[in-house]
């Protein structure tokens, strides 16, 4: 098996799946015709695959029966009640099962799947569905060998993998699958800054988000500590020196290590 046969279905079509196959189809990895899925409402899914040409499934069981490699993509309440049918075929040995469901680990699968299926668990974000994406995985996992390297095969081109230990998982989650959020409200929040004082609001978040992602690809260039690239847009007596002065005054990073122990704490 390898990228050119595979057939990936999943099993719930919401946001994340969406991103997901957006993502690999632009890639190149597969064609949206050898993806299919299911959801709860298949009048809406049926409206939601068109523009790729995923082909929209009944139910779970057809979704299983046509993919070598299904992605459990529904809320943590629903995984239990869609997997029971279907247990019997996710533990073919010729198929893997990804789980993308928040806070789910492997060990949380042993009473909902049949021991023997090949399982790993991976929280995706969602800049996944332009190629930009974090695959956080639990670095134990029940895949064969050569399914790990197709899974890397499938994976690679739109997301950096980064496995870790079961206990670190959630953190690791937190910072690469939440913080999104925190940082398009960062986005924002620069944006209306630069629109309260005359620029054009779609020029703020263009040189906003320009910025955020030329920050990043930065340190992935360089390995350069954060805080010493801090210290260099830092002139003495210099413009930036006075906003990073008001954002330790206004506890700006505390409110960013608070945020992440929220999430940590389930508050
Ligand atoms: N949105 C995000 O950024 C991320 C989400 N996740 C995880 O992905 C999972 C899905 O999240 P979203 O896509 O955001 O939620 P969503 O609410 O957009 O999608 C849920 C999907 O599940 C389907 N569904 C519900 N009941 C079903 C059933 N009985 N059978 C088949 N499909 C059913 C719904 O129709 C919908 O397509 C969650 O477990 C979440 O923790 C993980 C990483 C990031
Ligand atoms: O908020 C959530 O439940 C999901 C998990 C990771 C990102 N979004």
């Amino acid at each position: 098996m390898n990228t050119d046969s595979l057939t990936l279905g999943f099993i719930g079509y919401g946001n994340m799946a969406q991103a997901m196959a957006q993502g690999l189809v632009d890639a190149g990895v597969l064609p949206g015709g050898r993806i299919v899925a299911c959801a709860a409402h298949y009048d809406r899914l049926v409206e939601r695959t068109a523009h790729l040409g995923v082909r929209p499934m009944h139910s779970g069981t057809e979704v299983a029966a046509a993919a070598d490699l299904v992605i459990l993509a529904v809320k943590p309440g629903q995984v239990a009640q869609v997997c029971e049918p279907i247990r019997h075929e996710l533990a073919d040995p010729d198929r893997m099962v990804l789980s993308v469901v928040g806070g789910m680990t492997l060990e949380d699968y042993a009473d909902i799947l049949e021991e023997g299926t090949h399982l790993i668990c991976a929280i995706p974000n969602t800049p996944i569905s332009v190629g930009q994406g974090i695959l956080v995985t639990q670095e134990d996992d029940t895949l064969t060998d050569q399914q790990r390297e197709l899974f890397t095969q499938v994976f690679d081109p739109v997301a950096m993998i980064e496995r870790l230990p079961r206990e670190l998982v959630s953190v690791g989650t937190t910072i690469a699958g939440c913080a999104p959020a925190y940082t398009a409200m960062y986005m924002e929040a620069l944006a209306d800054a630069g629109v309260e004082h005359g620029l054009p609001r779609q020029a703020a978040y263009r040189l906003a988000a320009r910025m955020v992602e030329g920050t990043g690809a930065l340190y992935l260039a360089t390995g350069t500590n954060p805080g010493a690239m801090k210290d260099a847009v830092c002139s003495p007596g210099g413009t930036t020196i006075k906003g990073v002065a008001s954002l330790e005054k206004h506890g700006f990073r505390g409110a960013v290590i608070e945020a992440i122990d929220a999430v940590e704490r389930g508050d």
